[in-house]
């Protein structure tokens, strides 16, 4: 009679192989219950329970009050176990019958993949699997829907590791499609902006998302066509409106489509240009007046900026729409001089109030081989999956950041990577709609703006005098404090050529 033991593997089993097999390949599992026993054993099982009675309630107070810390340091983890045991494992066997993802041996055993273990972020499973000889990652991705109904997931994707392991990825929830996310409310007052917290929109734990302009820097943001890049410059530029208006933020637009998405708010812009060639003209103007701001504060002495400290001494905001159309379709030579220019506003300028915010649709290198020195980047829905990791860096989309899979109907949604967070956290930007931005124009270009009364020097104690003898030779250095930086003066009449950190 034919054989129809099921195996995950090739060998004959017996009772005690199968036990040392479960053990060798399970040893958190295992060495946790038997941890439990052998401390219900020695302290009393009543104990043990009142223990871990007092930890259950300690964690859903924690998971309450503070879901996102919560999930970091042991949600995830929880999670991962508890769906490994009652959901992954438990319908294994079914689903990779039904997907037709079994074989069978010469000996009439029926094999079955490996599910090796189980990763869980807020919004994605991650299932390792080790494929069976003679399967190819192909025979998965030709079931990926079926694979992603029977786990009652949204959508299911594949990664191959290495050779022979694989990652099933299971949506299971998309946060964005019951939170709203509410247009924050436009600041009126310039006490109320604050640079390192710029509100625009939603994490995926329905917390308010901010950009930081102080500690974040210069921003990237990688997006398909309509995935909603608009609503995130936007809606920067509307949380900074009060500064804006009075002239403490200086906005540089260069939107070489021209002026498709930037072109109804000329009014706010300090400078803006709509082609290639006035793109280059303004870049180099921008290069030119925070050089020569360098020179002038190194001259005075002054080794800080402070955000707003001085009239003189705006924020100036570079901003970018499509940096393919100034990097990659343009005439070589403007390419090769805007390349170099941004690199330099990149590199240099960060302690004099610089800061770029650029926008493009391939986060290619050849488009922007200057991407390592953006120290923030965001990724919207993108066109490919492997232009997530060149958008967020090397295995952002390993960790979780499916950029790619962000559907259509989403836009304004993206992935971003934060420093000392291994997983990266998905956010929404809200709609900035026409009106939203009508609004912006009139408030920030109203006449009746307020005058501001900056501190001079004497209030600020620059010494003018000592730093005229101090010449402008002096080294970079930036503090970690999160509104004030020292002064970066650089001796730079040579070109900076060499600034492709990709
Ligand atoms: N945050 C958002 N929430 C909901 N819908 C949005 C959001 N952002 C944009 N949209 C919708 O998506 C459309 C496309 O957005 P947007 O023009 O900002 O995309 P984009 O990435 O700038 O595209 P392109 O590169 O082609 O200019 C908008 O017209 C709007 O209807």
């Amino acid at each position: 009679m034919r054989d129809t033991r099921v195996t995950a593997g090739e060998t004959e089993r017996t009772p005690a192989r199968l036990l040392l097999r479960f053990l060798a390949r399970h040893p958190r599992s295992v060495g946790t219950l038997a941890a439990v026993t052998i401390t219900g054993a020695y302290v009393g099982f009543h104990v043990m329970l009142i223990g871990a009675g007092a930890t259950m309630a300690a964690g859903a107070s924690w998971a309450v009050l503070d879901r996102p810390t919560f999930d970091r340091f042991a949600g995830r983890w929880l999670r991962a176990w508890w769906r490994r045991w009652l959901t992954y494992h438990r319908k294994w066997q079914r689903v990779v019958f039904s997907c037709g993802l079994v074989q069978s041996s010469p000996k009439g055993d029926t094999r079955l993949p490996r599910l090796v273990s189980v990763r869980s972020a807020w919004c994605w499973d991650s299932v390792r699997v080790r494929l069976l000889d003679g399967q190819t990652p192909a025979d998965y991705e030709a079931v990926l829907d079926r694979l992603a109904s029977s786990y009652n997931a949204r959508r299911a994707t594949l990664r191959t590791l290495k050779p022979q392991v694989i990652s099933l990825d299971f949506q299971r929830r998309e946060p964005f499609d019951v939170l709203l996310t509410p247009l924050p409310e436009m600041p009126r007052e310039e006490h109320a902006v604050d640079l390192s917290r710029l509100p625009i929109g939603q994490d995926e734990y329905g917390r308010e998302f901010a950009l930081n302009l102080v500690d974040g820097l210069h921003h990237l943001f990688a997006g398909a066509t309509g995935a909603g890049k608009g609503s995130w410059m936007w809606g920067l530029l509307r949380a900074l409106a009060p500064w804006i208006r009075s002239g403490r933020v200086r906005l540089w637009v260069l939107d070489p489509k021209g002026g498709m998405e930037f072109g109804q708010g000329a009014e706010l812009f300090h400078r803006l240009a709509t082609d290639d060639q006035s793109g280059l003209d303004l870049a180099r103007e921008y290069v030119d007046t925070l050089d020569a701001r360098k020179t002038e504060m190194g001259r005075q002495g002054r080794r800080t900026w402070t955000p707003g400290d001085s009239a003189d001494y705006p924020l100036d905001l570079l901003i970018i729409d499509e940096l393919a159309s100034m990097t990659e379709y343009t005439d070589r030579d403007i390419s090769r001089e805007f390349e170099r220019l941004l690199s330099k506003a990149l590199a240099q300028f960060r302690a004099v109030g610089g800061r770029v915010v650029a926008a493009t649709q391939e986060p290619t290198k050849d488009v922007i081989p200057m991407r390592g020195l953006f120290p923030t980047k965001v990724a919207l829905r993108l066109e490919e999956a492997s232009y997530v990791d060149m958008a967020l860096g090397e295995g952002a989309r390993d960790r979780g950041a499916f950029a790619d899979q962000i559907p259509d109907y989403m836009p304004g949604v993206a992935y971003l990577t934060r420093e000392g967070h291994r997983e990266p956290l998905r956010v929404r930007a809200a709609y900035t709609s026409d009106e939203d931005i009508t609004e912006l124009l009139r408030f920030a270009t109203s006449t009746e703006a307020t005058v501001l009364n900056f501190p001079t020097d004497t209030d600020t104690g620059s010494n003018t005098d000592s730093a005229e003898a101090t010449g402008t030779e002096q080294t970079a250095t930036v503090t970690d404090s999160s509104d004030i930086e020292h002064i970066e003066v650089i001796d730079d009449g040579e070109d900076d050529d060499d600034f492709d950190a990709a």
